[in-house]
Formats: structure tokens, C-alpha cells, sequence
């Protein structure tokens, strides 16, 4: 099993307006050669969503992250097997404030998804049946695949979801259970394995080609996340 970054890669990639101009011819040619797939990460405010896709696409613990506006994109290129696969990782926004008018955006095309809480969180974690739910009611199909994971596992002392529960809940709704920490660069190749889990399964599936976001599409999602951004600056 190998993760490799291509030279010339973007280590942390995160679209913007002013960039995506500028990307998209180097990313039109990788996506020649790579299978790109979407992959949404939700769960509550504070989780650790973002940190934890920084830690898998940047290689470090993010400091100070500010709460996601909307959406926030980043990406890694592997190569298992010798095939490039590209995956596509949009952190969603916790808040219901900021994520409302974007809902329907995280949903399209999703390729699969991982749901996050926060073990040291009890609420966090209860919250998750909701989290699922709301990917039923936005047509997700049952095919594609699903990871739970409980973040902050550095905080031993703080922990308030047994593992043990965990476990049952994932059981039950037969995803694979994670328990990691994006802080703990011990845990940075437990973080790798989320990704490469889903990876491997979208890899073995039929090869399914995701676009680009074209730029008009990525100036909507931006131009919604400045408007949130205003409206909620209280
Ligand atoms: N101790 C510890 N703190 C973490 C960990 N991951 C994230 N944090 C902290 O938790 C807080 C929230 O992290 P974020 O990654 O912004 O959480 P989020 O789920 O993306 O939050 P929203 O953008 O509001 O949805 C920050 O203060 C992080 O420093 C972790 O593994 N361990």
C-alpha cells in the first residue's frame, strides 16, 4: 500500500476563486490519468472535521481552525496498485447557520461519506443517527460506502463515548468504526487508513468519473459562503 504525492501536487489543495483558474489546467490534466471521487465528512460542530482533513491531506494537526462557512475543499492523490485515484474531500460546515443553503451541494455525486464525532462528546455522537438520516432523506443510495469515526481520542481523560458503544451503533448500521485523533501525530497513520479504507472500496468499484467542479459551480458555492460569512458576523 502506497500514498504518494505527485511532485507538483498541491500538498493541502483548497479551491478558491482566484485560483481555480490556475488549477484547473493542472487538474485537468492529473484527471486525465486519475479517478477523481467525492468524499463528504459531516458530523457536528467541532468535531474535528477539518482537522482531520488537514492531518490526511496536509500531514500536520491544523492550528486554530476557524468553523467551515459552507463547504471547504481539499484533495490527495494516491497510488494503490498502481492506479491513481484522486479523492475529492469536502468538509462540511457543523453549523446548521452555515450550512443550510448548501445542503444539497455535499450530497450531489457523493461517492462516500464518513460521519464524525467527538469522543470526548456524548451529544456528538447521538447526533450521528441524524447525520444518517439526513443522507437518506438526500437520496444517498445504499451502495455508497460509509465510515464512522470518533475523533479526539488524545483527550483520555474527557472521554465520554465508550468504545464499546460505538461499536454497537456502527454494527448496526454495518459501517466500519474509527477511533483516532488529529492532533496525535501517533495517530497520523490511523487518519491515513480512514481514507485509504474508502479508497479501496471506491477503487473496486465501476469506474466512475467526477468532474472537476466547474469554476461557475465553485463561484456559487463561494459566493454562498460569503454571504453566510457576512450575514453571521455577529
Ligand atoms: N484534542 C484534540 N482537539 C482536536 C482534535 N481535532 C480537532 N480538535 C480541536 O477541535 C476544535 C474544532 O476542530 P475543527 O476541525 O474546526 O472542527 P469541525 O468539526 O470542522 O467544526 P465546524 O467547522 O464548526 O463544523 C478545534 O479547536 C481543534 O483544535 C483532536 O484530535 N484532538
Amino acid at each position: 500500500m502506497a500514498i504518494e504525492n505527485k511532485p507538483g501536487d498541491e500538498f493541502d489543495t483548497v479551491f478558491s476563486l482566484n485560483d481555480s483558474l490556475e488549477l484547473s489546467s493542472h487538474h485537468d490534466y492529473e484527471a486525465a490519468q486519475a479517478r477523481i471521487f467525492k468524499i463528504i465528512v459531516i458530523g457536528d460542530s467541532n468535531v474535528g472535521k477539518t482537522c482531520l482533513t488537514y492531518r490526511f491531506c496536509g500531514g500536520t494537526f491544523l492550528k486554530n481552525p476557524e468553523a467551515t462557512i459552507g463547504v471547504d475543499f481539499r484533495e490527495r492523490t494516491l497510488e494503490l496498485d498502481g492506479e491513481s485515484i484522486k479523492l475529492q474531500i469536502w468538509d462540511t460546515a457543523g453549523q446548521e447557520r452555515f450550512r443550510k443553503s448548501m445542503v444539497e451541494h455535499y450530497y450531489r455525486s457523493v461517492h462516500a461519506i464518513i460521519f464524525v464525532y467527538d469522543v470526548t462528546s456524548l451529544c456528538s455522537f447521538e447526533s450521528i443517527p441524524e447525520w444518517i438520516d439526513e443522507c437518506s432523506r438526500h437520496s444517498v443510495g445504499p451502495l455508497v460506502p460509509r465510515i464512522m469515526v470518533g475523533n479526539k481520542c488524545d483527550l483520555r481523560d474527557r472521554r465520554e463515548v465508550p468504545t464499546s458503544a460505538a461499536q454497537c451503533l456502527a454494527d448496526s448500521y454495518n459501517f466500519p468504526l474509527f477511533e483516532t485523533s488529529a492532533k496525535d501525530p501517533a495517530e497520523k497513520e490511523h487518519v491515513d487508513a480512514i481514507f485509504l479504507t474508502l479508497a479501496y472500496r471506491l477503487k473496486s468499484h465501476k469506474p466512475l468519473r467526477l468532474k472537476q467542479p466547474s469554476e461557475s459551480s465553485i463561484r456559487e458555492l463561494w459566493s454562498h459562503r460569503e454571504q453566510k460569512a457576512e450575514t453571521c458576523q455577529c
